[in-house]
């Protein structure tokens, strides 16, 4: 039987009464209160909620891209809150990958260029045979000396994948990773991000919008007015649909849209 200290080594990410604060005085913004969440190795979270209702603003303190106005967060064993900004950086090159809506990529640089640039960036000599095997898993082994501008948007997703994976950070955080796709080209994004959980056993926290995506998860995480609002364990598309109405969400036209995709369940 476990015990709840080891269930918190096995945890690749774990948020203790995170509160973030934007603006003072009259303009005062409680964007998160009191946000406690573990994110166990080797999973895939999905990360929802209404608009306003804190995603980007946990995802940012999750990652150590913004420090928590009160509350800790630890990501692979080590409290952010302990370091200074230059540890705060390193540790972000070395232990956390991001996966973003709009790719990110450089477009000065091959796909070759664009994977390794973070080993480059931490001073790391690449271990070949894992950019090797990153490359083959993510299918762009044709395509190494092209650059972004020469790829389908699915296949530049995928890039932006290998990059995210080629540290083994300890968590990937992705942000609306499909948002750019059609949902063909979302699908294959989706199944790529699921076998780097199960194959590779890495941790993967998705932000997302849409109930199909997250529906590839094992788990869901609702957020409202900066909560904890509940979770769903092996997600379906309706379920998770049906949660997010219930929380108020697709009030505006763009989320409806969102909800009123595949009924039948996945890409
Ligand atoms: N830099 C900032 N300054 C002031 N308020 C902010 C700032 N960033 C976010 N907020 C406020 O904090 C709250 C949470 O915002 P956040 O962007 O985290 O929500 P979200 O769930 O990601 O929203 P969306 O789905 O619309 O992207 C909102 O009320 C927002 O207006």
């Amino acid at each position: 039987m476990h015990t709840s200290q080891d269930l918190r080594q096995a945890e690749a990410v774990r948020l203790d009464a995170v509160s973030k604060i934007y603006g003072r005085g009259d303009s005062k913004v409680a964007a998160l209160h009191g946000l406690s969440l573990g994110f166990a190795d080797g999973t895939f979270t999905a990360v929802m909620g209404p608009s306003g209702s804190g995603k980007s603003t946990f995802l940012h303190c999750a990652a150590g891209l913004a420090r928590p106005t009160s509350g800790r967060v630890v990501v692979g064993g080590t409290d952010l809150s302990g370091l200074d900004d230059d540890q705060l950086t390193k540790l972000r090159r070395n232990r956390i990958g991001f996966i973003f809506q709009a790719f990110n990529l450089l477009p000065a640089l091959t796909v070759m260029e664009n994977i390794t640039l973070p080993l480059q960036l931490a001073g790391e000599r690449p271990d070949k045979g894992l950019i090797r095997n990153v490359v083959q898993r993510v299918g762009l082994a044709e395509r190494l000396g092209h650059l972004p501008s020469e790829l389908s948007g699915g296949q530049q997703q995928r890039v932006a994948i290998a990059r995210a994976l080629v540290t083994r950070p300890a968590v990937v955080f992705a942000d609306e990773p499909t948002g750019a796709l059609d949902t063909r080209t979302a699908g294959a994004v989706l199944r790529l991000l699921r076998e780097s959980v199960d194959n590779a056993r890495q941790t993967l926290v998705m932000v997302t919008h849409d109930p199909v995506a997250a529906s590839y998860a094992d788990r869901v995480v609702f957020l409202a007015d900066g909560a904890f609002a509940g979770e769903l364990l092996r997600p379906t598309a309706e379920a998770v649909a049906a949660r997010m109405t219930r929380l108020g969400a697709w009030q505006d036209d763009n989320q409806r849209q969102a909800v009123a995709q595949p009924s039948g369940g996945r890409y």
